[in-house]
């Protein structure tokens, strides 16, 4: 059986700048995987790789056994973007006919389903640049994910989400996994990936440090948790120390202002 997704040694550079390195890993059937890493490390750039935003340099991504950039494979594909680069001036219904004529499999039926869940259906036919921040989320996911996508693939599907909407995120990120679907979902959030991810795979300059199922790579690596094994692998935590001691020092009330006193000097 094809996996969902299969990256194999995935480079992407733009010009002298490396945005990926030689990265492979796989989402296999049923299982949520993380994608981790600090700002700037490569998730991004590996997202839109996978999504065929960004041409590869080198190296090869396969969904649902189809190599990436053919249709085949688009159509297996369902994406969640971080920002919002939704065309403002089409109603959620003609977005959702543009999304119908280009995704072939596209369930009509589930979509206005998923609108009514997503308390979309009273605002189909407002203007998406009338949309709230969260609505234009609510949309992007029903549009991700109307077709039932091999994998399914989220940058941050939580940010700008109230709590409700959140909660049925997060069941549908399950129920897409339940179903022998693969879901990649790139994130800052070290607790909710540990709790709800089968596996992990963390990036740091553009390099990928370490993947596995987040118990295994806990015991592996003898971390307490995944923010402390994140901060190992990724270098982060021993800058961050330093950093946090100048934070306190500049934050001190007790410190003298030297602004202020040079204000208070040239009155005098
Ligand atoms: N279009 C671009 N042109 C040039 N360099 C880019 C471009 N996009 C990303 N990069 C560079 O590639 C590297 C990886 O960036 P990327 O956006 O993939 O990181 P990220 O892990 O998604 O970061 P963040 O968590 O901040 O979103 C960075 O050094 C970034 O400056």
């Amino acid at each position: 059986m094809d996996f969902p997704l299969q990256v194999d040694n995935l480079t992407k550079v733009y010009g002298r700048q490396r945005g990926i390195d030689g990265a492979s890993f796989t989402v296999r059937p049923g299982r949520i995987v993380g994608l981790l890493g600090p700002n700037g490390s490569g998730k991004s750039t590996t997202l839109h790789c996978i999504t065929g935003y960004h041409r590869l340099s080198s190296g090869g991504i396969t969904i649902a056994g189809h190599p990436h950039d053919t249709a085949a494979a688009k159509n297996r594909l369902g994406f969640l973007p971080d920002d919002l680069p939704l065309p403002e001036s089409l109603s959620g219904r003609e977005l959702l006919m543009l999304h119908a004529h280009l995704r072939p499999g596209l369930d009509l039926a589930a979509a206005y389903d998923l609108f009514d869940v997503f308390d979309l259906a009273d605002h189909l036919d407002k203007y998406v640049g009338d949309y709230s921040h969260g609505m234009k989320r609510k949309l992007q996911l029903v549009l991700a994910t109307a077709h039932r996508p091999r994998l399914l693939v989220l940058d941050e599907p939580l940010r700008g989400l109230d709590p409700e909407a959140a909660i049925l995120m997060n069941t549908v990120i399950e129920r897409s996994a339940g179903a022998g679907n693969g879901v990649l979902i790139a994130t800052h959030d070290l607790f909710a990936a540990e709790r709800g991810c089968d596996e992990v795979v963390i990036v740091s300059e553009g390099r990928v440090v370490t993947q596995g199922a987040p118990a295994e790579l806990l015991e592996r690596h003898r971390a307490a948790n995944l923010e402390a094994l994140f901060l190992a692998l990724t270098g982060i935590g021993t800058g961050l120390e330093r950093k946090l001691q100048h934070l306190t020092h500049t934050l001190d009330p007790d410190r003298i202002d030297p602004v202020a006193t040079e204000v208070s000097g040239g009155i005098s």
